[in-house]
């Protein structure tokens, strides 16, 4: 029997020879093998819907896969971070039993050319190639690929929400891309919720209600845009209701964006919240300083463009909250640099985003600004301020930037926490509480804080 290492490196190869580059990165680079014992190999992989997916479709392929190559059958048991070694708690042959699940089929992907429908309105760039993955997307990304591969069976419907431009569009138009790269021949149709609405009225007016049937349901796919507007549309959410049905009844698949949950959407029939929690509902968070900076990274790529890392990190440092505005700040020091015919530096993108983004941003503090100063204060580098180092030269600094990051910017406890290496929001309590408490007995603190505010406001 092959040793752990050795069988999860032969699983890796083989995964990789036939899957995509995209599929072996979602689902087997983010796992990890924990034992294999009696023929029974656990797996820890980084959330539930992962583990999902997992039983459900990566472990009857590589059982088949392995049953091939090495004359019998393993057992796979997938595992959460949080959930118990399943060899540890019970008896592996009772165990085996679990693992017996009927293999769903995961489509084979190849690397040919991408054939687009055209009427699918999708975007070109948005696909699950130039979407970067991090911490504030991660699941919404593993469910997007889930429903591509294996469209109306694992969640049906995939329901997206989240703040404004943190990458929603991309994703329901890379879910179609996918979708068509799987199978040309799907029908695939995107729609925002006012075109939808639109066409509805439209199709009214113009009594061809017939068609507009036809159009909306006899699709593989139907992807629908920011739903928040379907609030106050009586007539349009009637009518959503019965396309739905008609493609749920018909195992086709639906995904939705929305910026909040369905049930704090204003309006919304109830019949409809409830049919949207059917399936999946999965947020996206906006992403770290260091998913911003390989966002800004990539698009720099795909542009063409020479830029220093240094530069790259300070434009992400400025921008914490909006893809679509840390993108647009890229593009915007790229037109200056070539405006004034000099080289992009961290110089000329901070004249760039002074003199084009107006006075409103500069004055927004943001918690990597925050930490860059405090860093630099106090002589401590930004990743002993994210740390866990409990020595007193790092801890105050780390506080004193917590404390800031409360009190200069709009983020949440948990946001702040996240900033600072993935800290509990309780840590990020406890040091503005230790720090403003601190601050009415040591003047020496307090003109120091002042200084950085000043600093920061500047
Ligand atoms: N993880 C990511 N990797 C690469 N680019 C991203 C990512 N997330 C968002 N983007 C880019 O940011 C821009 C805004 O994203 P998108 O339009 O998908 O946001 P949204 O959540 O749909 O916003 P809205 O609520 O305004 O509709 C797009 O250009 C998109 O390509």
């Amino acid at each position: 029997m092959p040793d752990l290492e050795t069988l999860w490196q032969f699983i890796c190869e083989k995964f990789n020879e036939s899957f995509s580059a995209i599929t072996y990165k979602t689902w087997i680079e983010t796992a990890k093998p924990v034992q294999f014992a009696d023929k029974t190999l656990v797996v820890e992989v980084p959330s539930k819907l992962h583990r999902d997916y997992w039983t459900q479709s990566v472990t009857p392929q590589i059982v088949d896969m392995l049953e091939e190559s090495l004359g019998y059958k393993i057992t796979i048991l997938p595992k959460t971070p949080e959930e118990p070694n399943p060899l540890e708690e019970f008896d592996p042959a009772g165990a085996t039993s679990n693992t017996e699940t009927e293999a769903t089929v995961l489509t084979t992907q190849n690397d040919n050319k991408k054939v687009f429908v055209k009427d699918a309105q999708l975007n070109e760039r948005y696909t699950f190639e130039t979407f970067v993955v991090g911490k504030g997307n991660q699941l919404a990304h593993a469910a997007a690929l889930a429903v591509a591969e294996e469209p109306g069976i694992f969640y049906n419907p995939l329901f997206f929400y989240g703040g404004v431009g943190l990458g929603k569009t991309h994703l329901m138009h890379a879910i179609g891309h996918q979708m068509l790269e799987n199978r040309p021949t799907a029908k695939v149709k995107y729609v925002t919720s006012e075109s939808f609405a639109n066409d509805f009225i439209n199709s009214i007016q113009t009594k061809r209600q017939e068609e507009f049937r036809q159009e909306y349901r006899n699709v593989d796919l139907l992807l629908v845009d920011d739903i928040q507007f379907f609030a106050d549309k009586v007539g349009t959410q009637e009518e959503f209701f019965h396309t739905f049905n008609a493609l749920y009844d018909d195992k086709k698949q639906i995904v939705l964006s929305s910026d909040r949950l369905p049930n704090e959407i204003p309006k919304l029939q109830q019949r409809l919240v409830s049919r949207f929690k059917w399936g999946l509902s999965v947020d996206i968070t906006p992403p770290d300083f260091e998913t911003r900076i390989a966002i800004l990274r990539n698009k720099a790529e795909a542009e063409h463009l020479d830029i220093p890392s240094e530069t790259l990190s300070y434009i992400a440092g400025q921008f914490d909250s909006n893809i679509r505005e840390l993108e647009g700040a890229l593009m915007r020091v790229q037109a200056y640099a070539s405006m004034s015919h000099t080289k992009i530096t961290t110089g000329l993108a901070a004249e760039a985003l002074k003199s084009l983004n107006g006075k409103d941003h500069n004055n927004k503090v943001t918690i990597s600004m925050i930490q860059n100063k405090v860093a630099k204060y106090y002589h401590v580098t930004v990743a002993e301020l994210k740390g866990r180092k409990r020595v007193k030269a790092i801890v105050i600094p780390r506080q004193v930037a917590m404390y800031l990051s409360r009190k200069l910017t709009d983020s949440s406890l948990p946001r702040i926490g996240q900033e600072f290496g993935d800290k509990d929001h309780t840590t990020v309590l406890h040091a503005y509480e230790k720090i403003a408490k601190m601050l009415a007995n040591d003047p020496d603190l307090e003109r120091e804080v002042a200084e950085l505010k000043a600093e920061l406001k500047a």
